[in-house]
Formats: C-alpha cells, sequence, structure tokens
C-alpha cells in the first residue's frame, strides 16, 4: 500500500476531528488551542493529576509540553502519559529547554521512561536529548537543524520514538526513513510558542493515523511551512503575522502540502 501523503492525511486530520489532550505550558495554551481548532482539530487543554490519566483514555492522542514545569504539572504528565500508554493511544513530548535545570533535566529522564512515541523540539533540544552538547540557553534554539540531524536518527534507534526537529528545514526520523520539509518563515520562531502549538498539532495528525506516525509527523509539519509561508506573503510584521498564521493554518488545502519541494526524502 503506498504511504499516505501530506495532503491526504490533512483531508482525514479534518474529517475527523480527533480529539487531542495538550498539556503543554502557559505561554503556548491559547495559540495552541486556536492553531488545532483552525486547523480541524478538537483541543482540550486537561492536565490535573486527578483527571489528566482519565481523559488520556478517551482522547485520540495526548501531547506533553515541559515548558512552564512544576511538580504538580508534572504530576499530570506522568498519569496522562501512562495512561495513554496503557489504552494504546500516541503520546508526544516536546522537552521545552529540558538541558536548562536539574529540574527538567530529571523530569525529562523520567518521561523518556514512559516511551514517548513521537519527540518534537528545536535543534538545541535534540541535540541536548541525544547526548550531545548544543549552544541553547532558554527556549529558542542556538543551533541549525543540520547540526543535530545525526543525533535525531541516534535518537530515534535508542528510543523507538519518531523525532521531529524543526527550524529553517525541519527534519523527521523514524530512525531508518527520514525527510525534509521546506517552507514556513524567519518569522515562525520571533512569534512565540508556535513550536508548542506544533507539538500539539502533531498529535493531531498522530491521532489521526496512529499506525503511521512517520507520516503524520511529517504532514503536520507540512502543514505548518505552508501555512507560514501563506501567511508571510500577507504579514509586514511579527505582530500581524502571529494572526495570518492562524487564518492560514484554516485555508491551507492538502495542495499546499503535497507543492513540489515541500518534502524531501534525507
Ligand atoms: N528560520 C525559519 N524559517 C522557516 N520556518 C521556521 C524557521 N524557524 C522556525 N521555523 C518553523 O517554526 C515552527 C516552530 O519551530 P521552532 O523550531 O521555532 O520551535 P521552538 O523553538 O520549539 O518554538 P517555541 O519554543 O517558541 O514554541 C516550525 O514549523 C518551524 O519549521
Ligand atoms: C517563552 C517560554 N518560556 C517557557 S515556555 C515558553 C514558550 C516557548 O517555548
Ligand atoms: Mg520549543
Amino acid at each position: 500500500m503506498a504511504e499516505p501523503g501530506p495532503g491526504t492525511l490533512l483531508e482525514e486530520m479534518r474529517a475527523r476531528a480527533p480529539l487531542v489532550q495538550c498539556i503543554t505550558n502557559f505561554v503556548a495554551m491559547n495559540i495552541a488551542a486556536n492553531a488545532l481548532l483552525v486547523a480541524g482539530a478538537s483541543p482540550a487543554m486537561v492536565h490535573d493529576m486527578r483527571e489528566s490519566g482519565e481523559f488520556a483514555a478517551i482522547a485520540g492522542a495526548l501531547t506533553v509540553n515541559i515548558g512552564t514545569l512544576s511538580p504538580e504539572w508534572l504530576g499530570g504528565m506522568r498519569a496522562a502519559a501512562e495512561a495513554a500508554k496503557a489504552a494504546g493511544r500516541p503520546w508526544v513530548l516536546d522537552p521545552v529547554a529540558h538541558f536548562a535545570t536539574d529540574f527538567r533535566r530529571r523530569a525529562t529522564a523520567g518521561l523518556m521512561a514512559l516511551g514517548p512515541d513521537i519527540l518534537r523540539g528545536n535543534a538545541s533540544e535534540i541535540l541536548a536529548l541525544a547526548g550531545g552538547a548544543g549552544s541553547g540557553r532558554g527556549v529558542d534554539s542556538g543551533d541549525p537543524v543540520a547540526a543535530a540531524e545525526g543525533a535525531a536518527v541516534a535518537l530515534s534507534r535508542a528510543s523507538g520514538a519518531v523525532v521531529a526537529v524543526t527550524g529553517e528545514v525541519d527534519f523527521v526520523t523514524d530512525g531508518t526513513r527520514s525527510a525534509r520539509i521546506a517552507g514556513g518563515s524567519p518569522l515562525m520562531p520571533r512569534v512565540t510558542a508556535l513550536g508548542c502549538a506544533l507539538t500539539c498539532l502533531v498529535g493531531a495528525f498522530a491521532a489521526t493515523r496512529p499506525d503511521r506516525l512517520f507520516e503524520a509527523t511529517v504532514a503536520a509539519l507540512a502543514m505548518f511551512a505552508a501555512a507560514g509561508e501563506m501567511a508571510a506573503r500577507e504579514a509586514r510584521g511579527p505582530g500581524g503575522f502571529g494572526w495570518m498564521f492562524l487564518d492560514a493554518l484554516a485555508a491551507v488545502g492538502p495542495a499546499e502540502l503535497d507543492a513540489p519541494g515541500r518534502v524531501l526524502p534525507a
């Protein structure tokens, strides 16, 4: 059977409007929920440990982002990830600035032990997660994607997860197959939490095709790349771009995701 392309997966995602449980940070919560809604999915920001596990069993996928971590939130993340695993639902980890402090390093090691199905981070985060030394200091990347491609493949093989590294040209690998995704805009890293929102969208595509997590991840990244390109054609600066990006996520169709040169085998 032929691999489903990003355009086909976009149609399937919109037809299903998957329920995605997003445990994300205080900065990202609103833009991530809006990004999922306009893209065609149904977000639910359910994080408390008293309900996060129960909810993970009814959601199509779970996404976990440690951007504004606290012990209480970590408990909710762990309960949800364990429940997603038990229910056979894919879960996605976004290890925001995991290298920066001892609390984040320990939390991330504990979450990694719960077997995330997909990892999504910027180049500095993926380099450090694979045991290397990146130039990142906080939540923004200090390294180019190309410098993290080898680390991403090694990390994917060691963890069994699909690994996505984002930046000017994104890189996705399942340890055997790899692809690069072109597009987007230099305005994207100038609007906070777009990467966090993308992690939630990866969850929407993973919920749509849990049997095809590599292709699902590529499709989510292709959708952001296409929408970023579309919004940048109209925007005069980062502020307007942020809102135009949401309109563009609603407007992009399969043809923009499948545009020549969008996804290249690596
Ligand atoms: N220079 C660039 N040119 C084109 N697209 C970019 C560029 N930098 C980032 N992007 C896109 O921006 C989106 C977010 O990726 P990024 O690597 O900035 O995430 P991040 O660092 O985790 O962001 P945040 O922590 O603010 O949420 C991705 O779709 C990525 O392809
Ligand atoms: C700015 C910021 N600080 C913690 S999380 C976050 C959102 C981008 O990752
Ligand atoms: Mg990030």
